[in-house]
C-alpha cells in the first residue's frame, strides 16, 4: 500500500492514497500512522479519495487528527493534498475542487509548489476565554468549517506552555476547540498586517502549523478592530502562509511539501485493524 509524507508549514501528513475508497482507515491505523516512534509520524492523516459525480469535486479529503479523531477540514492538508494530486499526475497544474466534511473547496496550485485555497467563510460566532498557564485569555470563536478560540494577546506567544492542553468552555464547545494565541507584529504591514500564532489542535496537541487556524487568527484579529475584510500574513512555528478575509470567504495561501513516498508493510497494516 502506498504512501506520501508531506507538510504544509511543517504541519505533516501521511497522504494515503485510496482512489476507489477500499481501505478501511480506523482509529487504530491512524494513531499508529501518524506515531513518530512506532509509526511514520505525522499530525494527521490524508486519504485520497475519488469524489463522487454528484458531489460537485473532482476529490474527497478525508482528513483524520493524530489521536484518530475526523476533524472537519485541514488548511494545510488541503494544500499538500492538492500538491500530491498534481505530482501523481492526477490533476494538471491549475485550480480544481476537492470536496471536504466542511463542503467544496476550490484549490489553486502554483508552479513555486504553493497552493491558494479557497477556504469559505470564516464565521465569528461570539466570544470566550482559553485558560492558558493559570490566566485567561480572551478571544473570538471563528467557525471555519471547524472551531477555532482565536485569542490575540500582548503576552508574547513564544512564552506559553502550550504542552499542557488550554481549558476553554465545554458549553461554546461541545466538540472540542483548536486555540490560537496570536500577537499583532505589525498592523499595517505591506500585505494588510503581520502576526504571528501557536496553536493547540484538537486531536494532536501543539502543531508547527494550522492552516484553519491562521484563517482563524486573521478574522479575529479583524474583528477586534470591527472589520471584516483584510489580509495578513501570519508566522507559525514552521513557516509564513498569507490569508485573505471577506464576508463571505476566504483565501489561505502556503507552501505544500512532498517528503517521500514508499510502501506500507502489509502485515503491519493487518496486524493493526
Ligand atoms: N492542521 C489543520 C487542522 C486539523 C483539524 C483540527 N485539529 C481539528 O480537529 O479541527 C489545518 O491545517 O487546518
Amino acid at each position: 500500500m502506498e504512501f506520501v509524507k508531506g507538510h504544509g508549514t511543517e504541519n505533516d501528513f501521511v497522504v494515503l492514497p485510496d482512489l476507489d475508497d477500499q481501505l478501511e482507515l480506523t482509529v487504530a491505523r491512524v494513531q499508529a500512522l501518524c506515531d513518530r516512534q512506532r509509526g511514520l509520524g505525522a499530525d494527521g492523516v490524508l486519504r485520497v479519495v475519488r469524489a463522487g459525480a454528484e458531489s460537485g469535486a473532482e476529490w474527497f479529503m478525508d482528513y483524520r487528527n493524530a489521536d484518530g479523531s475526523i476533524a472537519e477540514m485541514c488548511g494545510n492538508g488541503l494544500r499538500v493534498f492538492a500538491r500530491y494530486l498534481v505530482d501523481a499526475g492526477h490533476q494538471p497544474q491549475g485550480s480544481f475542487v476537492v470536496a471536504t466534511r466542511a463542503g467544496n473547496k476550490t484549490v489553486t496550485t502554483h508552479p513555486d509548489g504553493s497552493v491558494t485555497n479557497d477556504m469559505g467563510p470564516a464565521r465569528v460566532t461570539g466570544t470566550s476565554i482559553a485558560a492558558v498557564g493559570g490566566a485567561g485569555i480572551g478571544g473570538f470563536a471563528v467557525d471555519v468549517g471547524n472551531p477555532h478560540l482565536a485569542c490575540v494577546t500582548d503576552v508574547p506567544v513564544d512564552s506559553f506552555d502550550l504542552t499542557v492542553p488550554p481549558g476553554f468552555d465545554p458549553v461554546m464547545f461541545p466538540h472540542g476547540v483548536n486555540v490560537e494565541l496570536i500577537n499583532v507584529l505589525d498592523p499595517e504591514s505591506a500585505r494588510g498586517g503581520a502576526l504571528r500564532m501557536r496553536v493547540y489542535e484538537r486531536g494532536v496537541g501543539e502543531t508547527r502549523s494550522c492552516g484553519t487556524g491562521t484563517v482563524a487568527c486573521v478574522a479575529s484579529w479583524l474583528a477586534g478592530q470591527g472589520r471584516t475584510t483584510g489580509s495578513a500574513t501570519v508566522d507559525v512555528l514552521g513557516g509564513q502562509v498569507f490569508v485573505t478575509i471577506e464576508p463571505t470567504t476566504s483565501t489561505l495561501t502556503g507552501p505544500a511539501v512532498l517528503v517521500a513516498r514508499g510502501e506500507l508493510d502489509k502485515s503491519w497494516w493487518d496486524a493493526l485493524a
